[in-house]
């Protein structure tokens, strides 16, 4: 299918005349002005008496790297939108065009379809960013997003450096096909700078498809991602549609990508890879147009490092990357993020928004709050439930009593009364670092319910609120060698 813009103005640089003339008939066909230029001289006289909206280059050429191209676009600030033209299997290359300012990259022998669909797309985010704000005013955060972009960002409330930050890096990596990488702890708005990064691109009028790779069966894993056709497995009695292509033209977001098991790695590695993939139970391949943003709450190097994720697939989906710190390294946003809680809160429930005392700010900001700004949202929630329609009750968080200064933070207080911690026997030797006390906590709970399901982990994990795959992991994390570890028929999945 083709999409209609408008025409638009296009320099292509490519010094085999085939080619280049197959993209200029191409392009012409579509309705768009063309030049061309055969090498990096021509390229950079024709660039410096013209204006483009897009520029295509090859990256090897006669007198130099196209790359250089796109430097010399970037250091003068100017508008055109590049894609880089690479040889085939060279990732390196095409990642590196990405980092140095591309918008997108093509990868040879060039398919048509896909070279007309990634300049669609290239000639649509000039458009959204002329038609909303003029490049220049870009540095002001906030400035170039439209409406929908605009509350996007809105919604991330805070103005610590970090959020700062954050907000001026998602308006940077809007405008590009690059895949984002956003990391941080469980709860600190990944999902949220995600969606943010989508709706601040041209394409916010495409879907946005979140997927959280975790919580899908492993089986399912391939049909969920490429589709499947009629009679591709037991019970697929119609065609369906994968993520891929349900986020056709718009932003697919795989949270929680380090649970992708390995073999599901290498089958999304070959979709970025060669921009196509194959729906299940069929013979024709479908091409790929999509941008991915990625999250995360691991230490993914770490997860290459251990042999759990695919390095290849780590270096594809980090082009950029968006580190967002945990709340109690940013406590400056408590007060606006409590604000902006309760009165949401409030509104829900249709009351008056309660005062935050500064008492209960302080011992807010004295939390450690492993589970961030939804941590704070359960517990803004419960304070309310408790209060007096006035004041907040504020509820001890389950896993800690309140830690006053710095060194109980070192040494919570856990105050768990199910869970038969001693049972680890390890708990009194209190090791100072959180993750290890949190990991104690995370085993005692798992081996609690495993102990009251007789060890079986489906009825463990339902328990926990987990699918089997996700308490197969913790186990497997955590080391739990449980007397159901040998497959059992009713965890067979
Ligand atoms: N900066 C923020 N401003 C306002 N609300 C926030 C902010 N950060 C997170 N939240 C809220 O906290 C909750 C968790 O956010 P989100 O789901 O985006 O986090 P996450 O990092 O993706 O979590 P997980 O790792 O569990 O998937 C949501 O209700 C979200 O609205």
């Amino acid at each position: 299918m083709t999409i209609s813009v408008s025409p638009a103005h296009i320099l292509v640089v490519d010094d085999e005349p085939d080619l280049r003339t197959l993209y200029e008939l191409t392009l012409l066909r579509e309705g768009h002005r063309v030049d061309t230029a055969d090498n990096l001289q021509q390229a950079q006289a024709l660039l410096a008496t013209h204006h483009f909206d897009v520029v295509i280059t090859d990256m090897r050429l006669p007198d130099g790297l196209g790359m250089s191209l796109l430097h010399h676009i970037k250091a003068q600030g100017r508008e055109e939108r590049s894609i880089v033209i690479t040889a085939y299997g060279s990732a390196q290359n095409a990642v590196e065009a990405l980092k140095a300012g591309a918008f997108d990259y093509l990868t040879k022998p060039v398919d048509l379809k896909q070279f007309r669909a990634v300049v669609t797309s290239a000639i649509r985010s000039v458009a959204e960013v002329t038609t909303d704000t003029a490049p220049s005013s870009r540095s002001n955060v906030g400035a170039a997003a439209g409406a929908l972009g605009q509350r996007a960002l809105d919604r991330l409330i805070g103005q610590s450096d970090c959020m700062q930050q954050i907000k001026a890096r998602i308006l940077k990596v809007a405008t590009s096909m690059a895949p984002v990488m956003v990391t941080g702890e469980s709860g600190t708005g990944k999902e949220l700078v995600a969606y943010a990064i989508h709706a601040n691109s041209h394409r916010v009028k495409g879907p946005w498809v979140a997927v959280n790779c975790g919580a899908i069966p492993e089986t399912l894993l391939e049909a969920e991602f490429f589709g499947a056709r009629k009679g591709a497995y037991t019970g697929a009695t119609q065609d369906r549609e994968g993520f891929f292509q349900a986020a056709r033209g718009g932003t697919l977001f795989l949270d929680e990508i380090g649970d992708l098991p390995l073999p599901m790695q290498s089958k999304l590695l070959r979709a970025i890879q060669e921009r196509r993939i194959r729906p299940l139970g069929s013979n024709q391949e479908e091409v790929v147009d999509v941008r991915i943003v990625s999250a995360t709450h691991k230490h993914l190097a770490q997860e290459v490092q251990n042999g759990n994720f695919r390095q290849d697939l780590f270096f594809r989906l980090n082009v950029i990357d968006l580190v967002i710190a945990p709340l109690r390294e940013r406590t400056q946003d408590l007060p606006e993020l409590c604000q902006a809680l309760l009165t949401r809160i409030a509104q829900e429930s249709d009351m008056p928004t309660p005062v935050l005392s500064k008492e209960m700010l302080r011992e807010l900001s004295s939390l450690p709050l492993p589970g961030n700004v939804r941590e704070l949202e359960n517990l803004l929630y419960r304070a309310v439930a408790l209060g007096d329609g006035q004041s907040l009750q504020l509820d001890r968080p389950m896993q800690f009593s309140p830690a006053v200064n710095d060194s109980t933070l070192d040494a919570p207080e856990f105050d768990l009364p199910s869970p038969d911690l001693s049972e680890t026997g390890r708990l009194d030797q209190r090791p100072d670092d959180l993750q290890t006390q949190l990991d104690m906590l995370e085993r005692a709970l798992l081996v609690q319910a495993l102990q009251a399901t007789q060890f079986n982990r489906t009825a463990a994990a339902a328990r926990l609120g987990l699918n089997l795959r996700q308490i197969r992991y913790r186990m497997a994390r955590l080391k739990i060698d449980a007397p159901s570890n040998d497959e059992r028929t009713d965890d067979s999945l």
